[in-house]
């Protein structure tokens, strides 16, 4: 009788805590956001799923102000945030109480295992403290002669390309070119291993293996929406679910793979490992490639070949393109690098330092002004782990017009932090990074004393970007990339000039998974940018 009644009423308990759960008031419900046109893909729809990364979180913010109402899939609410102190809190000061949503953990925790990227928590901070010596200065200093090392062997590789016409100048596509040699740069600073991907990727069969692996990524990304469905029915049960939600993926994404991917498919087809996880048939697929590190390791090196490769690709690709347009900027930094040089070599030193880098501070303004106005993750989501309340900067009108300084969320909620409207938020009128903040304008970062935003709050990794993210989870290789960008640029800008293609090729910012550039109106759907090059 006993165990009866304690059955009955924990069973009341629990039915009374999922509906509470469930028909609890949400002030995110409350605020005004743009009309929801799609009840399955919600905003991600706009934010995700075109061709185009567009302004859309900008306008939205101009229209709502910089915390507003998005849906996200099967018209779930999301609190979308561009508020300088609204970003500083979730991603800063309550970091680890905003954890990934459930669903983007699967994912990455597939593809890479469990590594930086996918643990949250006490699991984080551990693996983090463990990998922040790696990319501490002392250790960065080590890796710029092989910055430079292959800096030289692209600008070789270049003029092999420049050198086909008579002219002394050639449009060449630089995506697949900063592709290679940041594949190459991963490989040799992290595992002493030579991918040779400059050589030509098809040579190298590891490098075709970890191309797969970025196929892997997007294909998983495909089947995520059926697992958002099966995840929201779940919710609905009131189940977590998280161990079905893992074998669905897995089962989902193998079976993609086995169509999808060759090598993948080679491994796998008369193999009876097909029944392992996905990130276990991925690992063996790797070793079985002879990939030179310790099975151990493999996690690592997956996440900075996934997190460090296009995201610096793609940053010097963005650089060069606005120097093309801007050929003031260009002769201001050879001037500069130039100048560099000749101070360097009167201290007897041949090769420019880490010192010299940092000095740098013309180059340096072209970088965050690129890093700003193009944001290679536009966004990034997160989870209220626990009921919590958001403080912002600029207050925002409810539906009722009730001014809010804070934002009372309930746990489970999701927040979409938007770096796009960040970077160049403009609030009340008041443009927060200056009436200019849409053009590319690097002298921002000159003025003053290179205080770029008029907002009170610091947050971000460099110069108050939003770009690396912030906090207990902002990009820990953000030295390495502006490092690595700078050393690739200073070869180039020394060795070429860059200017437009001829006729009319309209450069657009392509959602390929991070920022990168595409010609509008292209049928290839691939990223490119076609650039000329003129040996100087
Ligand atoms: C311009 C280049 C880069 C950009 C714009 C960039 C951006 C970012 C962003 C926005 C995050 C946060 C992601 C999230 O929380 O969901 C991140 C995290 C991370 N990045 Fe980068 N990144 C760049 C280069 C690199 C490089 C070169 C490496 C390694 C060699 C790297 C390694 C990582 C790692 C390991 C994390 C996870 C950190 C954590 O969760 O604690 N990134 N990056």
């Amino acid at each position: 009788m006993f165990l009866r009644i304690l059955l009955f009423s924990v069973t009341i308990f629990l039915v009374i805590r999922v509906l509470l759960h469930h028909f609890r008031r949400s002030v995110i419900s409350s605020l005004p956001g743009p009309t929801n046109t799609s009840y399955l893909a919600g905003h991600f729809k706009e934010l995700l799923r075109s061709e185009e990364i567009t302004d859309a979180p900008l306008d939205w913010s101009a229209n709502y102000g910089t915390a507003f109402k998005l849906h996200g899939e099967m018209g779930m609410k999301m609190l979308c945030i561009s508020d300088p102190k609204a970003i500083q809190y979730v991603l800063n000061t309550s970091g680890y109480n905003f954890p990934k949503p459930l669903n983007d953990r699967i994912l990455l925790t597939i593809i890479l295992g469990s590594g930086i990227l996918s643990v949250e928590g006490a699991h984080h901070a551990r693996q983090r403290k463990i990998l922040n010596p790696a990319f501490s200065s002392s250790t960065l200093k080590e890796f710029l002669p092989i910055f430079r090392q292959k800096s030289t062997k692209l600008v070789n590789k270049l003029k092999e390309e420049v050198d086909r016409t008579t002219a002394g100048s050639n449009v060449v596509d630089l995506v697949p070119w900063l592709s290679r040699i940041t594949l190459d740069i991963i490989g040799a600073a992290s595992a002493d291993y030579d991918f040779e991907a400059l050589d030509g990727v098809e040579n190298n069969k590891l490098a075709q293996a970890y191309n797969n692996l970025l196929n892997c990524m997007k294909i998983a990304a495909e089947v995520a929406q059926e697992v958002v469905d099966k995840q929201t029915q779940l919710y609905l049960q009131g189940k977590e679910g998280s161990k079905d939600l893992m074998s669905l993926l897995a089962k989902k994404t193998r079976k993609h793979l086995v169509t999808n991917t060759s090598i993948v498919h080679a491994n796998l087809s008369e193999d009876p490992k097909t029944k392992l996880p996905m990130s276990e048939v991925l690992a063996q697929f790797t070793y079985e490639l002879h990939l030179p590190i310790s099975a151990g390791s493999n996690t690592k090196f997956r996440t900075f070949f996934l997190a460090g490769r296009e995201t610096t690709g793609s940053a010097v690709v963005w650089t060069l393109y606005e120097l093309s347009k801007h050929f003031e900027w260009q002769r201001k930094v050879r001037e500069e690098i130039a100048k560099t040089r000749s101070q360097a070599s009167e201290r007897g030193d041949s090769e420019l330092t880490v010192a010299d880098l940092d000095s740098m501070s013309q180059l340096r303004a072209v970088m965050k002004e690129t890093l700003r106005l193009y944001p290679i993750n536009s966004f990034l989501t997160r989870q209220a782990g626990k009921d919590d309340c958001i403080p912002l900067s600029y207050p925002v009108p409810n539906a009722n017009g009730k001014m809010l300084s804070e934002i009372p969320i309930n746990r489970g909620e999701r927040v979409l932090v938007s770096f796009i409207a960040y970077n160049r938020i403009i609030w009340s009128l008041k443009s927060v990074w200056g009436e200019d903040a849409d053009e590319w304008r690097p002298e921002r970062f000159l003025e003053g004393n290179g205080n770029t935003t008029q907002s009170q709050v610091n947050l971000g990794l460099v110069a108050n970007l939003a770009t690396f993210s912030s906090g207990v989870r902002g990009c820990i290789g953000w030295r390495f990339a502006l490092l690595e960008m700078q050393a690739i640029l200073i070869e180039l800008l020394e060795n070429f000039e860059f200017s437009p293609p001829p006729g009319n090729v309209e450069i657009i910012r392509g959602s390929t998974g991070t920022m990168a550039p595409m010609v509008k109106g292209s049928t290839s759907g691939r990223t490119q940018l076609p650039i000329t090059l003129t040996s100087l």
